[in-house]
């Protein structure tokens, strides 16, 4: 297998991004765009597989968006490997590595941010109460900078694809939004680029979360009450030593909250931290 791709470009400039978009549309071509941070897992490549298969170019954005980030939260130590990535992602038949710097997507004066409601509420939201402002902002950036036909997201992120699924909608951006079912270690964690900060410890006990949603969902499918189902999934991942933030059942596509049994797909979704590190993971009832 050759080391990179032949094709794979990377781009640093909106200016030099818009030119080559240009270029393709000249020529009628479909263009994905893959959103990412980096630190690049089959999760991501994932997402690459399903965007070849929607459009004839892919371009992979790496970008460690500053302005999801808390000040307490790990901006800092988020892993950076970029030359790995320029490999994998040239390997998966991306076209264009667009890799801004932080002055390039936040020049001085910046000052607009996206506003959210809906799917934003809750959830995350009561743990990183700025985080999704600055994941909406962005992504309304990479689109309008890009100008992609297709923009794909991981279900992994649940609550952040519905948000941006929202935005879309909202705000009559031009784009279709695709949600790519989650890739797993094959003991069921979910791939995440933050799973590096697990000790070994750490990593033995983090498939309880999905062991967890998988118990609850299969009670609430066999009929079980939602409220019980919920609170034995969280005495369970409380037990295999996590801390949880929360673990909820929402309705999937509104993520609003469940007050009875409703018509409609049910969606667990759980944030819990185990030693230094905070990993989420969700699952569909229906
Ligand atoms: N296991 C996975 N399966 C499918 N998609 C994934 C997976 N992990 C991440 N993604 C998706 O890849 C895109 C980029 O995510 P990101 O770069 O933040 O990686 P991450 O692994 O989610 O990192 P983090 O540890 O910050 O959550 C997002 O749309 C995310 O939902
Ligand atoms: C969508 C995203 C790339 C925006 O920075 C990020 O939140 C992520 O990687 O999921
Ligand atoms: N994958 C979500 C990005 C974040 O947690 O900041």
């Amino acid at each position: 297998m050759p080391s990179s791709s032949p094709r794979i470009r990377t781009l640093h400039t909106v200016a030099e991004l818009r030119a080559q978009l240009r270029a393709w549309r000249a020529g009628g071509e479909r263009v994905a765009l893959v959103p990412t941070m980096g630190a690049l897992h089959a999760g991501h490549v994932e997402l690459m597989n399903v965007a070849r298969t929607l459009a004839q170019r892919i371009v992979v954005s790496i970008f460690v968006n500053p302005t999801q980030f808390a000040p307490t939260e790990d901006l800092g130590r988020y892993p950076r490997t970029l030359a790995a990535d320029l490999e994998k992602a040239g390997a998966a038949g991306v076209d264009i590595a667009f890799v801004p710097d932080v002055a390039e997507m936040y020049p001085p004066g910046f000052a607009t941010t996206i506003s959210l409601a809906g799917p934003a509420l809750g959830l995350e939201t009561d743990f990183r109460p700025t985080h999704f402002a600055g994941v909406a902002t962005v992504v309304a950036k990479l689109i309008l900078q890009t100008g992609p036909d297709v923009a794909l997201f991981g279900e992994k992120d649940y609550q952040q694809l519905q948000v941006i699924a929202r935005m879309a909608r909202d705000l009559d951006l031009p784009v279709e939004i695709v949600g790519v079912p989650t890739v797993r270690e094959p003991d069921g964690l979910a791939l995440s680029s933050r799973n590096v900060y697990l000790s070994a410890a750490d990593r033995a006990a983090a498939p309880a979360l999905h062991r967890a949603l998988q118990g609850a969902a299969a009670a609430i499918r066999a009929g079980g009450d939602i409220a019980e189902a919920v609170a034995t999934a969280r005495a369970q991942v409380s037990a295999a030593g996590f801390a949880l933030d929360y673990l909820e059942a929402r309705h999937a596509r509104s993520l609003a909250p469940i007050a009875a049994r409703e018509e409609g797909p049910i969606r667990l979704l759980v944030a819990a931290r185990i030693g230094a590190t905070r990993l989420i993971d969700n699952i569909g009832v229906d």
